[in-house]
């Protein structure tokens, strides 16, 4: 079912990207990509592998920087930010890897607490405690707070790594493949709760996915990278009615594996 999201503010833009370009030495893998991102929105990033996806989302968060071209994030530019300002910035962006990227070697709940005590160090236990309750009930798994991350199921790992960057209350979210490697229950779980994170904490998200599925659960609006530019944004059912061979082809690969 193609979702309805009545909360976007199109008045407001979280992102907005303009003409950016991006090199590794001669693999000249972003160029010239323009998006916005508006308040409250989805926007799911389709494209073939090594196309530029991740180093997109790696430029919005500052763990990369851009060539050419302007970046802005939350009212940032994050080219000519300050290293103390970027910090500031990341705090507000939530990165969902795809590996979830938990520590093996604490349990849920200290998982959980890492990101709080490394960075609100005036919050009492009490205020910390409260915090990862809240952000376990968030992702549907309060009663894992004492496992260990090798007792978790990958569905179950991926969600508390969700819960991991919401309890820092960012304002937007970049998920990288959520639903790769997962069964299509746990995948579609998995996309439920990308929405009601949405819905819940009127985030604004990018959502990168090979899964098409996931993209027209999650995503308001998809934009297709090929060739190091979007070729092609709009709803899921506007994507897919393009007559664009080169994006006819992608769909056709993306059904069959
Ligand atoms: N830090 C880096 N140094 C050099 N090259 C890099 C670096 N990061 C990414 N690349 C190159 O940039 C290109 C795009 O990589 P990226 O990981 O963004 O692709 P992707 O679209 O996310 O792919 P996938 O769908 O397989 O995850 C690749 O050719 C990759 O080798």
């Amino acid at each position: 079912m193609e979702k309805k999201n009545k909360h976007i503010d199109r008045t407001k833009k979280v992102i907005s990207i303009h003409e950016l370009y991006k090199s590794f030495g001669t693999n000249h893998v972003l160029r010239g990509i323009d998006l916005d991102v508006y308040q409250g929105e989805n926007v799911v990033v389709l494209g073939r592998s090594g196309t530029g996806k991740s180093v997109l989302i790696k430029i919005i968060a500052g763990l990369l920087k851009p060539d050419k071209g302007s970046v802005n994030v939350l009212g940032k530019d994050v080219a000519g930010i300050s290293y103390p300002e970027m910090e500031q910035l990341r705090l507000r962006i939530g990165f969902s890897f795809q590996s979830s990227a938990l520590y093996d070697s604490m349990t849920v709940r200290e998982n959980l607490e890492f990101p709080l005590l490394r960075n609100s160090k005036h919050l009492t236990a009490e205020q910390v405690t409260k915090a990862v309750e809240n952000a376990l009930e968030a992702v549907g798994l309060s009663q894992t707070v004492n496992q260990w991350p090798a007792e978790l199921s990958g569905g179950q790992r991926k969600r508390i790594g969700i819960a991991r960057t919401l309890i820092m209350q960012p304002a937007i979210m970049l998920y990288d493949e959520p639903t790769a490697g997962l069964d299509p229950i746990t995948s579609m779980e998995i996309n439920d709760l990308i929405n009601e994170v949405q819905e819940r904490f009127n985030t604004s998200s990018i959502i990168i996915t090979h899964d098409l599925t996931c993209a027209k659960a999650t995503g308001d609006k998809l934009a297709v990278l090929l060739d190091g530019r979007f070729v092609k944004e709009g709803t899921f059912e506007e994507v897919f009615a393009s007559e664009d061979e080169r994006l006819k082809s992608f769909y056709n690969y993306n059904f069959i594996t």
